[in-house]
């Protein structure tokens, strides 16, 4: 059996949130190569402290502060070179939240609770995609793996064509397992992992992870209330004292105990400010949250152009996300959404321009041409861009703030935090990419829409005069002597449409990664992306109008 030489060192470690204090100063050592487990109540602070070691709790975090050190120590030399090798993908603030932890180059690898699966990519991708991101990776383990991701599926036994989002449980654990061990991490955490199962198939998780620990040897750290499942794996136990806010270590003839020494976490007595009334408390954080977030929005719009260089560690993984992200905003549904959109604009300026002019009989003659090249003027240069970047604003930005949501929720981008790359690498970029390409071809859809209904329309109403007049008239004032792309209309429409994609897809990007407690939360994202993104689009297109015209 290879066996992992990296102990995991908490030196001084407290951890409060802005209520209570859930771990008091305190020193444990994590054995290497051992299976390690925390016991603790519920609501204790396990998984905070499980996040905290994972790396996903920045120090400035507005709710949870913590101090002290957590360190990876290997007994040989490699530990330096591993702290060295990690992969310089992270962004300043993403490197701030990983500053005094270990995990900055996927050194500890994660089992999430919710298991934070990619759901659009199959279980042998899950699977390559920690594998591609451990590549080169100089490992404090004995053995590095070389398994393939069929081998792995196999190994874990989990059906390697189902789709991901149709595992089962048992089978969805297995593949978190296999993706976090894929990462070839020197440390392994296990969040919860029997929560939600029966006792049965809790313990069919357990030897599970007893399996893995004794044929592929890391060290491995269980964090868990159902100790009676996780005991009789244990190594070692350390108990998560809810009264002492301590970790205690319990020797081998006291786990005995350890039910009894479990107490129910004790709430806190509100403090003054909690006594203020409820209303006066949940304006001030909202006020609180609206600054923060309008903040970090100036701050982002500010550092955009840095935080878009494509330093990927992987191009072939950015393409991936690129093509998901393409046919989200670009695909079957948003194009018949933009058609049908382009066919309403085309038919009523048409339809409705000549239907109610005034003195028809004796204007129409006189102003017919002017009419027309008018009506296809304002279509190309105002209505359809207008029309066109305001439902997508609308549509795809909100398509994007529910997949960059949900992915936030379910803890998937956690799980990229720990593979060490940053999530602006596979999801910002990408997304921003795919806007660039897909709004300008989503406003030619909506504008040739316009252009041909407007033609059929005017041929039905005006049998007697055909096609070729309004093809000469409405096409008058749109492309110019100089051909369409070389003209500079084209460029203020393309200008409108690059800005409103670009825009749409950050305001949703960063809607959807902010903090998310709740799928609540992913449609209040949602909706504040549908308000600030069709808001921002209507901003630029004044701003532009005022120096286009
Ligand atoms: N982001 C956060 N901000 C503020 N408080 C938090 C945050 N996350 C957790 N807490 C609080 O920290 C305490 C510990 O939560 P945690 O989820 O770590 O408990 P736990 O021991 O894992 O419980 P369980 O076994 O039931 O999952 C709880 O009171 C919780 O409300």
């Amino acid at each position: 059996m290879p066996e992992s030489s990296t102990t995991l060192h908490l030196d001084g470690l407290q951890i409060e949130t802005n209520s209570m204090v859930l771990l008091q100063a305190t020193d444990v050592s994590i054995a290497a190569g051992k299976i390690t487990v925390i016991v603790g109540a519920s609501g204790v602070g396990k998984s905070v402290l499980l996040r905290m070691i994972a790396g996903l709790i920045d120090k400035q975090d507005s709710s949870i502060h913590w101090t002290g050190h957590v360190r990876l120590k290997t007994s040989d030399s490699r530990l330096s070179s591993r702290e060295s090798s990690g992969k310089d993908t992270l962004s300043r603030s993403e490197r701030r939240l990983l500053k005094g932890s270990p995990n900055s180059g996927g050194n500890v690898g994660v089992v999430f609770q919710q298991f934070a699966l990619f759901d659009e990519l199959t279980p042998a991708e899950n699977i390559q995609f920690a594998i591609d991101h451990a590549a080169g990776k100089n490992t404090a383990t004995t053995e590095p793996e070389s398994l393939t991701s069929l081998q792995w599926l196999e190994e874990l036994g989990v059906p390697a064509l189902t789709p991901v989002a149709f595992l089962s449980g048992g089978q969805k654990q297995r593949l978190a397992i296999a993706r976090t061990l894929a990462a070839n991490p020197d440390v392994v955490l296990y969040d919860e992992p029997s929560s939600g199962l029966d006792a049965a198939t809790g313990r069919q998780v357990a030897s599970l992870i007893a399996k893995t620990h004794r044929k592929f040897g890391r060290t491995s750290v269980i964090v868990t209330h159902d100790y009676e499942t996780m005991l009789g794996i244990a190594d070692e136990v350390i108990l998560f004292d809810s009264q002492s806010k301590s970790l205690q270590r319990i020797e081998r003839q006291g786990w005995q105990q350890v039910p009894r020494r479990i107490t129910a976490v004790t709430l806190p007595t509100p403090s003054k400010s909690q006594g203020r009334p409820a209303i006066a408390r949940r304006t001030m954080a909202r006020l609180e949250s609206f600054l923060t977030q309008s903040g970090n929005a100036v701050l982002a719009g500010v550092t955009l152009p840095w935080t878009l260089r494509p330093n990927f560690p992987s191009w072939k993984w950015a393409t991936r996300f690129f093509l998901h992200y393409l046919k989200l905003v670009g695909g079957i549904s948003a194009s018949i959404y933009l058609i049908i959109a382009g066919l309403i604009a085309g038919f009523t300026t048409t339809y409705f321009t000549f239907r109610f002019l005034p003195f028809r009989v004796y204007t129409q003659p006189l102003l017919i041409d002017e009419l027309l090249s008018a009506i296809g003027f304002a279509l190309y240069r105002v209505l359809v861009p207008v029309l066109a970047t305001v439902l997508i604003a609308a549509r795809c930005g909100a398509a994007v703030a529910a997949d960059v949501g949900v992915k936030r929720y379910s803890g998937s981008v956690d799980a990229m935090r720990t593979f060490g790359i940053a999530p602006r690498l596979y999801l910002l970029i990408p997304i921003v990419a795919a806007m660039v390409v897909a709004v300008p071809w989503l406003e030619w859809l909506a504008f040739e829409s316009a252009r041909w209904i407007s033609a059929v329309t005017f041929k039905v109403t005006h049998p007697e005069i055909g096609d070729f007049f309004w093809r000469q008239h409405f096409d008058a004032r749109i492309s110019e002597s100089d051909g369409l792309l070389a003209s500079e209309a084209f460029r203020w429409v393309m200008l409108k449409n690059l800005l409103c994609g670009v825009g749409s897809g950050v305001i949703g990007y960063y809607r959807g990664i902010s903090p998310k407690r709740s799928a609540s939360d992913v449609s209040q994202a949602i909706t504040a992306t549908v308000l600030w993104s069709t808001l921002y689009v209507l901003v630029v297109h004044f701003m532009i109008a005022l120096l286009e015209f």
